[in-house]
């Protein structure tokens, strides 16, 4: 079967400007989940039908239930920036795309889940995006089990305004002008050579260059905590205690548009303790070597532009959304 023109959208739900997540199955009858397709780790879990019954808001995936399950068993752990997943190997039909994809797949069971942040997330689990060195435990992550089946027009997946992943291509009713390519700088990550942060005309940081992770997973921008405390007293925002920042929500102050790339982001809208506050897309994080230090271009940043992530030509091209 396999989509028609050899690329198939699947959608997002954007919760909060927050997460970005899409539905994807696994098993025999379908068991359906919400995923984050996170281009910043390269495996995919969701939580087991064996995790302790506290994240009942959560679907949970049951190997008894599914013809097509193949047992594995081998233990897994993941540990993001955030916190750790563990878990353990199954192996099961997986569809990422309603115009029906169908992979083998070895995924985790995540049996242990730190209440925090999964208390707050509203997607069950994570299908990573990212190079095949990333993965943990050497699992061949899910897009090179597309690849390999050649059913695609282009090695390539596509993020619009992170409102759904395009696989296999591009859609130019969606974006204008060309794309401009960025090589992938560190191969095995999608990460690139910024050549500055500039606030207006003025270039503040990165003068001689630095590295960013264009992150499908990540909320916002996240650049060391130095540079970002000065970039926010430029816009005139104000620390939270949990380290973010604020501006009056009266002033939805855009950044002035940049040089290269323009990186005009403006404040998000999030209600958090009953009254409207706005977030401003940015935020502190040291990355220590070897992987930093690092900005991080998070959804704040993708949703504006049209993102190809082409794996072809190990390049991210970025176009003016419509
Ligand atoms: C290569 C890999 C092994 C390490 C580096 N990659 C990374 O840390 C990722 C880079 N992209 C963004 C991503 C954000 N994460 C945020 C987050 O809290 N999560 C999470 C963590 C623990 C429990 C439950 C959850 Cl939901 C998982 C989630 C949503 C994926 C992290």
């Amino acid at each position: 079967a396999g989509p028609r023109n050899g690329t198939a959208p699947t959608l997002l739900t954007n919760y909060l400007d927050t997460q970005y997540f899409g539905e994807i199955s696994i098993g025999t009858p379908a068991q359906t989940f919400k995923v984050v397709f996170d281009t910043g780790s390269a495996n995919l879990w969701v939580p087991s039908y064996k995790c302790s019954p506290l994240y009942i808001s959560h679907s949970r995936y049951d190997s008894s239930k599914s013809r097509t399950y193949i047992a594995n068993g081998t233990g897994f752990a993941i540990r993001y920036g955030t916190g750790s997943v563990k878990g353990f190997l199954s192996q099961d039909i997986v569809m990422v795309s309603v115009s029906d994809i169908p992979i083998i797949q070895v995924f985790a069971e995540a049996t242990v889940l730190p209440a925090f942040p999964f208390i707050f997330a509203r997607f069950d689990g994570v299908l990573g995006m990212g190079y095949p060195s990333q993965a943990i435990d050497g699992i061949t992550p899910v897009f090179d089990r597309i690849l390999s089946q050649q059913i695609l027009k282009e090695d390539v997946f596509s993020v619009y305004y992170s409102r759904w992943v395009l696989w296999g291509g591009s859609d130019p009713a969606y974006y204008t002008g060309d794309f401009h390519y960025l090589n992938v700088s560190k191969s095995g990550y999608w990460q690139i050579s910024m050549k500055g942060v500039s606030v207006g005309a003025e270039m503040l940081f990165c003068k001689d260059g630095c590295s960013a992770a264009v992150d499908t997973g990540a909320s916002y921008i996240t650049g060391p905590a130095g540079p970002i405390s000065v970039l926010m007293k430029a816009i005139g925002a104000a620390e939270m205690a949990e380290g973010g920042y604020v501006v009056d929500s009266g002033d939805h102050r855009d950044l002035p548009p940049g040089t290269s790339i323009t990186v005009c982001v403006s404040s998000l809208q999030q209600s958090q303790y009953g009254e409207d506050i706005c977030v401003v897309a940015f935020s502190g994080l040291d990355i220590p070597p070897p992987a930093g230090p690092l900005w991080i271009l998070g959804a704040s940043f993708i949703g504006h532009y049209y993102t190809k992530f082409d794996r072809r030509n190990n390049r991210i091209g970025f176009a003016t959304a419509r």
